[in-house]
Formats: C-alpha cells, sequence, structure tokens
C-alpha cells in the first residue's frame, strides 16, 4: 500500500525520547512517576519568579473544593492558594512550561493513544502550616481527569524538614504502601488521576508548585 505523503512525514519525524519513554514504562509498572530535573534550575527560576510575582499583584485565591459550580472552600481539608493558567494568554515563563508538557502529551498520544485531548494547569502556594488532606483528583468530579502533574518551583536550598511531601497511597497486593515524594525544585511527579490516593503533608514554609491534568475531552 502506498503511503500518503503526511504518513511517511510522520514515519521520518519520529524519534524515541528515553525520558518520555521512561515517564510510560513507569505509568504502565507502578502508575506514577518521579523526574528529577524535568525542568533546568534556569527555568525554575523564571517560573518562580512569574509565579511570586503573581501572588503578590494578588492574583491567587483560596483553592476550593468540590466542582466549579459548587465550590466550598474547606481550609480543613486543603490550604493552599492558586491560580489558573490559560495557556492562550501564556507569556514567556509559560511558554517554557507549556513547550515541554505538550511535547510530552503529543509523544503520549502518539505512542501510547492516551487520547489526551485538554489539559488544565493552576500555579499552587500553600502557605506555611497549609496541607491538602488525603484524596483522589477525581474528587472535582471530573471523570475527564486522566494523568496529574504536578511540577514543584520551590528554591535550590529546599530541605526535607520543610515538610511538604507529597504521600502517594499504593496498593501493592492488598496491602497499602505510602511513597513520600519531596517537592524539590524542578521535579515533576505524574500520576493516574482516577487511580492514586494522595496528599500534601503540613508544610513549615511556603510550596510553590504548577499543577495539572492530562484529559481525555
Ligand atoms: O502539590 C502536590 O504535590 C499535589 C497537589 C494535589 O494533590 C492537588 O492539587 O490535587
Ligand atoms: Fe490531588
Amino acid at each position: 500500500m502506498q503511503n500518503t505523503d503526511q504518513e511517511l512525514f510522520e514515519q521520518i519525524d519520529f524519534r524515541e525520547n528515553p525520558l518520555f519513554e521512561r515517564i510510560i514504562e513507569d505509568l504502565l509498572e507502578k502508575k506514577y512517576s518521579v523526574v528529577d530535573s524535568f525542568f533546568e534550575p534556569d527555568e525554575v527560576e523564571v517560573l518562580r519568579n512569574h509565579l511570586l510575582q503573581k501572588y503578590e499583584e494578588d492574583n491567587f485565591k483560596k483553592a476550593a473544593i468540590g466542582n466549579k459550580t459548587s465550590e466550598i472552600i474547606e481550609r480543613s481539608i486543603r490550604g493552599d492558594f492558586i491560580l489558573w493558567i490559560n495557556e492562550a494568554e501564556a507569556g514567556i515563563a509559560e511558554n517554557i512550561y507549556f513547550k515541554k508538557i505538550n511535547a510530552m502529551v503529543e509523544y503520549l498520544n502518539r505512542t501510547c493513544f492516551m487520547g489526551i485531548l485538554t489539559k488544565e494547569f493552576h500555579y499552587a502556594l500553600y502557605p506555611e502550616g497549609t496541607f491538602y488532606k488525603r484524596h483522589l483528583d477525581t474528587f472535582q468530579n471530573d471523570g475527564r481527569r486522566k494523568l496529574s502533574m504536578v511540577c514543584y518551583l520551590n528554591n535550590e536550598d529546599w530541605k526535607p524538614e520543610n515538610g511538604g511531601e507529597l504521600a502517594i497511597y499504593l496498593d501493592e497486593n492488598g496491602e497499602e504502601k505510602q511513597i513520600d515524594i519531596y517537592p524539590f525544585p524542578g521535579r515533576v511527579v505524574i500520576f493516574e488521576s482516577q487511580e492514586l490516593e494522595h496528599e500534601v503533608k503540613p508544610v513549615k514554609v511556603p510550596r510553590l508548585s504548577i499543577t495539572g491534568w492530562l484529559k481525555t475531552r
């Protein structure tokens, strides 16, 4: 059968990406993946400064639980402040972010037919003393959320004593196993939104991140 020019182009264009392959393998094997240095220190710095500038301009709002039509602000469940990011209005800092994320999404769709059609992302700042109690991300009544992604934008000298670990709860042959992941700068954590319960442990200094979801529609 004759290939169309487009098919031929796609075959030639495709290059295996070891990082994305590792993420796919991790997700298949254990439903989550932790990637250090997904973003370089200079990229993290640009994104962190942008987050802090927006926070100082008072653009963040108290994160709520529930879906968009029934939002409840509940400090006993989550204490972070968030700002949704509109990709269509992305500036220099956010373009750094979307360039890498979009490359990954394209790769996932092409190699494992993930069917990711939409994305949503927000900046998050957890002030001192705040946390996010154990939950599943479908909690937002959004069954379209397929993969959750968190990218940490903390300072280079972030210490484990600062707290703020992301705890992920796994099921290992009926036994619960907890994995603690520290929010080191440049680190990205990706996990199955519908499958893995997780929580953010109380933090002793402000904790910065971008959290997002890759969705099937
Ligand atoms: O910041 C994190 O490590 C996780 C945040 C989270 O679970 C959420 O926003 O749903
Ligand atoms: Fe979550």
